[in-house]
């Protein structure tokens, strides 16, 4: 497991990595699109002499280059030789019809290693695309090449899936302090940590814990530098976090859970290059689906796990979101009651929050109809 977590950090500083596979599929040498260079480039041509680095992406990202994927989890496209490192990015990256004809058009179901190299890649924030080589075991002189050079990382395919897939979510208490809100000053706020040290969430304790009510008012709020520091208008973030601080201060305490899922899960790097894509036409879950993410990236183990440190195990969640009532309820927390949770419309982010509605089924008819004729 540990392997699997430092390849994130490798990939994330534009190391290669190596990933074997178990079964009779080829290891491969892999780096992120995000953080490769012309020098890393060359260097896996160098690793498969008269072969072809492919580029290795979702389903999603090739259907976004006009491709049909078919079944396969992970899509590789070798790439021509004359291809260069800015080529591959807008490959990864924008939306233009010339960036087919720099791949082959031979689209191919990824290999295992490198399906597992793609979703490192992805855990770690990055893009989700890597560029690998295939390193098959008969090639000794490059298998023995690789492993005297003792500065790429080795991991194996399979615990490399398993922590793309489902990375260590326990959480450990750090430290806490008394830090008193405008909208509450009876505040706590407790840090908490993931096992394998990548993120730290926020528990926020409102109120007199002795008197807290039962279910007990809970925000799980999922962090958003653009909206909730500085205000952006492109969504409601801010002024939601802001009016639960309120809510739950009014309704004699409770708890708001400050979650690092920075843009739906993808990062915030993904999220402005989604802004991007959403200034020149897409809404906001086609934009996610572009770069080759899911409409929603986000997991709330981590949220459960900090509710049940603080043995809380019926809520009012405030929310508008049915995902994380069912997220909660997963987890065992119960949830008795919803309450919804509004900022307020305006005229950039009200395509976005109608998104939300008619996409990922929030409930905000109320709040669009007052705004939009024929809601
Ligand atoms: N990818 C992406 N993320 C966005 C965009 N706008 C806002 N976000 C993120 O969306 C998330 C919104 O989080 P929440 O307010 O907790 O959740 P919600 O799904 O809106 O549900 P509610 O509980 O009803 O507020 C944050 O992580 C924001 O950073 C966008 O256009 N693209
Ligand atoms: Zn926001």
């Amino acid at each position: 497991m540990q392997q699997a977590e430092r390849a994130i950090f490798d990939l994330r500083r534009g190391q290669p990595i190596r990933v074997t596979s178990d079964g009779d599929s080829p290891d491969a040498v892999a780096t992120a699109v995000e953080t490769l260079t012309p020098a890393t480039l060359d260097y896996l041509r160098t690793l498969a002499p008269g072969g072809h680095p492919a580029l290795i992406i979702t389903p999603n990202r090739a259907r976004a280059l006009g491709m049909e994927p078919g079944n396969a989890p992970a899509i590789r496209l070798p790439l021509r030789d004359d291809v260069a490192v800015a080529d591959v990015r807008s490959l990864a990256t924008v939306v233009c019809e010339h960036d087919h004809h720099r791949a082959s058009a031979d689209l191919e179901p990824a290999d295992e290693a490198e399906y597992a190299a793609l979703h490192l890649a992805r855990a770690g924030k990055l893009l989700p695309a890597v560029v690998a080589i295939p390193v098959p075991a008969t090639e000794s002189d490059t298998v023995d090449r690789l492993q005297a050079d003792g500065t790429i990382l080795g991991v194996d395919a399979t615990p490399a899936l398993a922590v793309a897939a489902s990375p260590r979510l326990e959480v450990a208490h750090v430290s806490d302090a008394s830090v008193p809100l405008e909208d509450a000053d009876a505040t706590r706020f407790i840090l908490f940590r993931e096992a394998n040290g990548l993120l730290e969430h926020i528990a926020v304790l409102i109120g007199d814990q002795a008197q807290w009510p039962d279910p007990l008012p809970i925000r799980m709020h999922s962090s958003c530098l653009t909206g909730d520091l500085f205000g952006s208008l492109r969504c409601d973030c801010g002024e939601q976090l802001r009016n639960s601080v309120r809510t739950i201060d009014q309704a004699g305490g409770g708890i708001l859970l400050y979650l690092a899922q920075e843009g739906r899960g993808i990062g915030l790097a993904n999220k402005l290059r989604a802004y991007t894509l959403q200034d020149s036409g897409m809404d906001t879950v086609e934009a996610d689906c572009s770069l080759g993410f899911g409409s929603d990236e986000r997991r709330y183990e981590a949220a459960v796990e900090m509710l049940r440190h603080l043995k809380v195990s019926r809520v009012c969640l405030l929310t508008n979101n049915p995902l994380k009532i069912e997220a909660l309820e997963d987890g065992g927390i119960t949830v008795v009651e919803r309450r919804p949770l509004h900022g307020s419309l305006n005229p950039h982010n009200v395509r976005y929050l109608n998104t939300k509605a008619e996409r990922a089924g929030h409930w905000l008819d109320e709040l669009l109809s007052r705004a939009l004729p024929g809601k």
